[in-house]
Formats: structure tokens, sequence, C-alpha cells
């Protein structure tokens, strides 16, 4: 029987390559709604929406997105449009009587200062990175949400908390986006116009870990594939979040210097401590989903060549978000 599964954030990063995923299934009818026909922080327009179509799973690709620095000057939107789009998008689904769906959070729900790498269970056991704290709040409210949903109507809501993606369809803004896809545009810039310094926020110590996309969007199709009992059996009703990365991380000098050489760069790289280096280390532990059958396949040398590659394709169109 086929099944309608809607993709919240269809246009965004990870919401296309949901689709892109979801597309290949014969079982599955994909969903989709933009911004222009329903503003998922309205809630009477998505509760409408729910109302007038048939849906059988919900996957919520839609947020207010960005790195340190967009986080740091936005800080209402971050938070209110996160609250407002996962409440508005999980009430009407439960109220729509739909069983299934999964929320995406992200590993900066985290305390700043967590063990590394992290397990799902530090969550809520020290304060949060300044820069990110009302997303992060909002993320956390999120995965909450779904299991209070789960606790009190029976439903089947799960919560992957993805480590820093990338890949097709990323935000390439050279202020509002994250490291890599500003990377890749600023050495690209600096390789046309002949300059020979490149300057990288922070001081380069950061260590982050990268995970392209596509095995984000095979993660989450995985992750919805499983039984509730199997699923249920490593995130249990009150710790109902799984993570996801690839279990590696480097630091951001060392990732400046990799996409120096993926664009062709030969020049000098600075570092400009006066910008906030945010969270010291956030390296998943990702040892429950391994445990469930899923692991990223995509390197990075593989996935920052093709990023590249997708991005000097789609230069002259590149979202401005
Ligand atoms: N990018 C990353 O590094 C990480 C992302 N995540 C999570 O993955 C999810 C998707 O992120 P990503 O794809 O990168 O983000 P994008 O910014 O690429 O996509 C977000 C999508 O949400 C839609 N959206 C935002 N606000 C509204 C609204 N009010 N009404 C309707 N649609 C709206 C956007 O629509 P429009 O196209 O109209 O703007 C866009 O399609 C988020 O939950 C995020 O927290 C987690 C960890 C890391
Ligand atoms: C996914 C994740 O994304 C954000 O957290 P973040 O990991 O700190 O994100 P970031 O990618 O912006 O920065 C990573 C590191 O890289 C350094 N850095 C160097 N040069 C540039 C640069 O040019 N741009 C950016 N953005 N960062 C730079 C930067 O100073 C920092 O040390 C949150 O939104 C959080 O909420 C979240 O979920």
């Amino acid at each position: 029987m086929t099944r309608r599964v809607f993709v919240a954030g269809h246009r965004g990063m990870v919401g296309s390559a949901i689709v892109r995923a979801l597309r290949g299934k014969p079982d599955v009818e994909v969903v989709t709604a933009g911004r222009g026909e329903v503003d998922l922080v309205e809630q009477a327009e998505v509760r409408a929406f729910f109302r007038d179509t048939h849906i059988d799973e919900v996957y919520v690709a839609a947020a207010r997105v960005g790195g340190i620095r967009a986080n740091d000057a936005f800080p209402a939107s971050f938070i209110y449009d996160n609250l407002m789009i996962e409440a508005n998008l999980i009430a009407s689904a439960n109220a729509a009587g739909i069983d299934r769906l999964l929320f995406l959070g992200s590993s900066c729900i985290y305390p700043k200062f967590a063990a590394q790498p992290m397990p799902e269970e530090c969550l809520l056991t020290g304060v949060l990175e300044p820069t990110n704290e009302p997303y992060a709040i909002a993320k956390i409210a999120g995965i909450k949400l779904a299991e209070s949903f789960n606790r009190q109507y029976g439903r089947d809501y799960r919560s992957l908390m993805p480590t820093n993606l990338y890949g097709p369809g990323d935000n390439f803004h050279p202020e509002n986006s994250h490291v890599l896809p500003a990377l890749i545009r600023r050495f690209d810039e600096a390789v046309r116009d002949g300059r020979d310094e490149v300057v990288i926020w922070g001081t380069g110590t950061p260590r982050r870990e990268f995970l392209h996309v596509d095995d984000l969007a095979s993660a989450a199709l995985h992750v919805m594939s499983l039984p509730k009992d199997e699923y249920r059996s490593v995130a249990p009703e009150r710790q109902s979040h799984l993570n996801v990365g690839t279990g590696t991380d480097l630091t951001i000098a060392d990732l400046a210097h990799t996409v120096a050489a993926v664009t062709g760069f030969d020049g000098r790289l600075t570092f400009d401590a006066s910008k906030p280096d945010g969270t010291p280390r956030k390296l998943l532990d990702v040892s429950r989903l391994a445990s469930l059958g899923w692991r990223a396949g995509i390197g990075l040398p593989e996935g920052l060549r093709s990023t590249y590659d997708w991005f000097l394709a789609n230069a002259t169109t590149l979202r401005e978000g």
C-alpha cells in the first residue's frame, strides 16, 4: 500500500535530500507544501493543511537554520520560529491521527563541555553554548514534545540529532551559513580574485564532525523503517532521540586546509580570534544508531569534492538565506 509522506522543509538542504531518497521508494507518495502555501509558524495554517491533506507519515526538516553568527545575531527568530514550527507540526499531526513522525534536532542540544564523544544520555546535564542556546532550547523542546505526545497519546514519534551537515542545496551565504559552505565560497572567491590570503573565523582549534546530507537522509529513512520495538530498544520512552554522525571529527584549521586544497587555493590562512569559536568540541557517540544497523558511508574528502562541484554548477543561482 502507498504511504503519503509529508516532508516539511522540502526546499531546504535536508528536506530536498530526504525527498530524493523517498522518491526511490515504490510504496511512497511524497507530499510537499512550500512556505507560500503553509507558513509553518502559523498554527491555523498548519492545522488546516493537516485537516485537508491525507498524510500517513511526517519528516520535520523545516526549521530556522544558520551558523554561529546567524544564531547569535537573530536569537529571537531562532527560538520562536523553531518552537512554533515543531509545536505546530507535532500537535497537528497528532490531531490528524498521524502515528509516525521524525523530528530533526541538532548536536548543539548537548552541554557545551560534555564528555566526548557525546552519548544521548548527556542531554540536560550541563549548561549550553551561549551562541546557540535559544536554538538548542527549541530543539530540546522538540524532543520533549515528541516524547510527550508518545506518552500521552501512544504515538510513535522519533527524533534524530544530526551533527553538522553539508552537501548539495546548502546555504552558502558569506556570513549566515555554517563553516563548511562559508569556507567553500570564501576560498573559491579568493582563487577567482587572485587573493593570497583567506581569513578563518575564530582560533581554528574547535573540532567539528561533518556528515554528508545524503547520509543523513539515508539514516532518516533507516530509522523510520525500523519496527517500533526495535527503535524503542535503544531509544526508550523518556530518552527517545538518537545521534547521527560519522563518529570522527577534525579541527576547523584542518577543515580550512582541506577546503583550500579542494578549491585550489595555495595562499595564506589567517585566523580572526575576535570571532567566536563556539563549542570547543561536539563529537557524537553514534553507537546506538550503529547497533540498529546504520553507519555513514560518505567520507569527508569525497563529500567535500562533490559539494564543491555542486557549488560550481549552481554558483549563479545560490540561496542567499
Ligand atoms: N544544516 C546543518 O548543519 C544541520 C541541520 N540540522 C537540522 O536539519 C533540519 C533542516 O536543516 P537544513 O536543511 O540545513 O535547513 P535549510 O535552511 O536548508 O532548510 C530549512 C527549510 O525549512 C523551511 N522553513 C523554514 N521556516 C519555515 C516556515 N515558517 N514555513 C515553511 N517552511 C519553513 C525553509 O523554507 P524556505 O525554503 O521557504 O526558506 C527550508 O525549506 C533542521 O531541523 C535543522 O535543525 C541539524 C544539524 C545540522
Ligand atoms: C550545526 C550547528 O551550527 C552552529 O554551530 P557551530 O558548529 O558552531 O557552527 P558553524 O558551522 O557556524 O561554526 C563552526 C566553527 O567554525 C568556525 N568558523 C570559521 N570560519 C567560519 C565561517 O566563515 N563561517 C562560520 N559559520 N563559521 C566559521 C566558527 O567560528 C566555529 O568555531 C549552530 O548554529 C548550532 O546551532 C548548530 O546546530
